[in-house]
């Protein structure tokens, strides 16, 4: 799905061959400040890289269009916006940004479902705790349908029992969906009971 070679940001990242498989979930590991983030960013063209290729699917990176990219391929980042509005409004968002269809108040409905959130559509969203925020921006991204979901540490704000369900959760949507789930986490027993594919960074480059 992606292929990066020889790909170097700054200082920041120095990657020789990477290869992130299709319809598969793969974790990114390593300690605070190693590059993770940054390369979510590269995955989803939110930055350029100085040097090397990225392929995603077999097409250079560099002559895909970034917003033609990401419709397929959609990152929730590390601290995601919460909107002043309802819950709904926060939901529907991303699809207006992405100039969508709206889709039902049923459809929605389900997706608070699948995220554990037991609260209506109309409720302020700015009311809700940080960790039921990660899970409504969690929502919002789910209703895009992209092909790839780059999560950045998509359970650090949930309890561990929570962070349970919603990643096993994502796991079965995305294999039953034909997805491709890479997921930033700082949670090793998550990599290794939910990863197909574990990356670690150390200081800017893949060790294993
Ligand atoms: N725009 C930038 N300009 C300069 N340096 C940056 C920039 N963005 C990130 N960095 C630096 O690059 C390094 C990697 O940052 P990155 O956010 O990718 O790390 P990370 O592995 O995701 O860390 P964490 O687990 O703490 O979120 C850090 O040293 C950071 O300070």
């Amino acid at each position: 799905m992606f292929h990066l070679k020889e790909v170097k940001y700054k200082d920041i990242l120095n990657i020789e061959n990477l290869i992130i498989p299709e319809y598969k979930v793969t974790c990114i590991v390593g300690e605070s400040g190693s590059g993770k983030t940054t390369l979510l960013k590269l995955l989803n063209k939110i930055i350029s890289y100085d040097s090397g290729e990225i392929y995603y699917k077999n097409k250079p990176l560099s002559q895909i269009d970034s917003i033609a990219h990401r419709r397929n391929v959609v990152m929730l980042p590390q601290s995601p916006a919460i909107f002043n509005g309802s819950i709904k409004d926060n939901l529907l968002i991303g699809l207006k940004f992405a100039e969508k269809p709206i889709v039902s108040d049923n459809k929605l409905t389900e997706i608070l479902e699948f995220i554990n959130l037991n609260k209506k559509l109309n409720e302020n969203a700015q009311k809700l705790s940080g960790g039921e925020k990660q899970r409504l921006a969690l929502g919002r991204i789910l209703l895009l349908n992209p092909e790839v979901f780059l999560l950045d540490e998509p359970s650090s704000a949930l309890d561990d029992e929570t962070e349970e369900i919603i990643i096993k959760k994502l796991v079965e949507y995305t294999k039953s969906n034909n997805k491709t789930l890479i997921m930033v986490t700082h949670s090793k027993k998550v990599a290794k009971d939910f990863g197909d594919n574990i990356i670690e960074v150390k200081k800017g480059k893949i060790i294993n």
